[in-house]
């Protein structure tokens, strides 16, 4: 369990984080997603007590993650990938954490082939790695002291479409053997096939938060037409609430038979008409829209 209880971090008079609280359970995967800049790192930096908090607080397992006697056995982390000590093998990266943290030497081995390392590749010095390869050892370090709790920041980066599907059913079942996950992402794509639960940020603030289910089931209906203005017309004229989609799209909020009977009603041929499970992205922009167009303006 996480527990993120009125969370905030400035910078002088810029706020990173303004006061988020959220909880991340025990058996869930919460992705935590927000555009660049939004806080994302600020706060799981806070979490694991790199960096103090103005305010608010952030406990792990019940206590300041400063204060668990041996965090690595407890919680996994990885923030910065590229951190590493680029000087050092990826097996002597896992084998001194391994010994730092009190774990059978030998389950550096089982971490190395778990996130597909060769062991020729474990025997390269890392600053010889690709990102991919960073991203892959960095996961085998926040999983090495077997802990109950993962806290990831942006862990898909650079790993290749077979690597985010290896990494998501290695968290999914984390998951489902009791374990707690947070990961960090600003693609939406990314965390929307494995996450539960999820935290949008923007701005240093919460702007939804919910079961993936709640979050989707407002999303509405995404329909098409060569003839918008007059879709949209027909819609509000029947009190369905329409907003911009994409260029040629429209988002209703009702479902896809109404809209399409309304449509058909008017004589209106359509091009597209979906519900909007799978629009998060849709719903990301537009919870996100307000802060884009303050920072223009600003
Ligand atoms: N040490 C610092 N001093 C001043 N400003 C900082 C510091 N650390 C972060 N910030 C600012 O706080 C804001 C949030 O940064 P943060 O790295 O947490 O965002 P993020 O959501 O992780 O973004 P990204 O997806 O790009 O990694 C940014 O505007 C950043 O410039």
């Amino acid at each position: 369990m996480i527990t993120i209880d009125r969370l905030s971090r400035r910078y002088g008079s810029f706020t990173a984080v303004d006061d988020i609280s959220f909880e991340v359970r025990p058996g869930s995967v919460t992705g935590f997603l927000g555009p660049n800049g939004a806080g994302k790192s600020t706060a799981m930096r806070m979490m694991v007590g790199l960096t103090p908090p103005s305010s608010g607080t952030a406990t792990v397992l019940g206590r300041p993650y400063r204060s668990l006697v041996n965090p690595g056995r407890e919680v996994g982390v990885l923030l910065d990938a590229g951190a590493q000590h680029g000087g050092r093998t990826g097996r002597e990266v896992l084998t001194l954490a391994a010994v730092l943290m009190g774990v059978d030497r030998g389950r550096v081995d089982a971490m190395l082939a778990l996130v597909g390392l060769s062991p020729a590749e474990a025997r390269r010095r890392t600053k010889h790695y690709s990102l991919g390869m960073r991203q892959r050892l960095g996961i085998a370090h926040a999983l090495l002291g077997d802990p109950r709790v993962l806290v990831l920041d942006e862990p898909a980066n650079g790993l290749d479409p077979a690597g985010i599907h290896w990494m998501r059913g290695l968290l999914r079942d984390f998951a489902a053997r009791g374990g707690t996950v947070l990961l960090s992402s600003h693609l939406l794509h990314e965390v929307e096939v494995v996450a539960d639960e999820l935290v949008l940020i923007g701005r240093g603030r919460i702007v939804a938060q919910g079961t993936k289910a709640e979050l989707l089931a407002g999303t509405g209906t995404v329909v098409g037409a060569a003839d918008l203005a007059t879709l949209a017309e027909a819609l509000e004229a029947a009190g369905v609430t329409v907003t911009r989609g994409g260029d040629r799209t429209l988002v209703a909020s009702a479902p896809p038979e109404q809209v399409g009977r309304l449509a058909a009603a008017e004589g209106l041929a359509l091009t597209e008409l979906r519900s909007g499970d799978g629009g998060l992205e849709q719903m990301f922009l537009e919870l996100t829209a307000d802060d884009a167009r303050e920072q223009v303006r600003a």
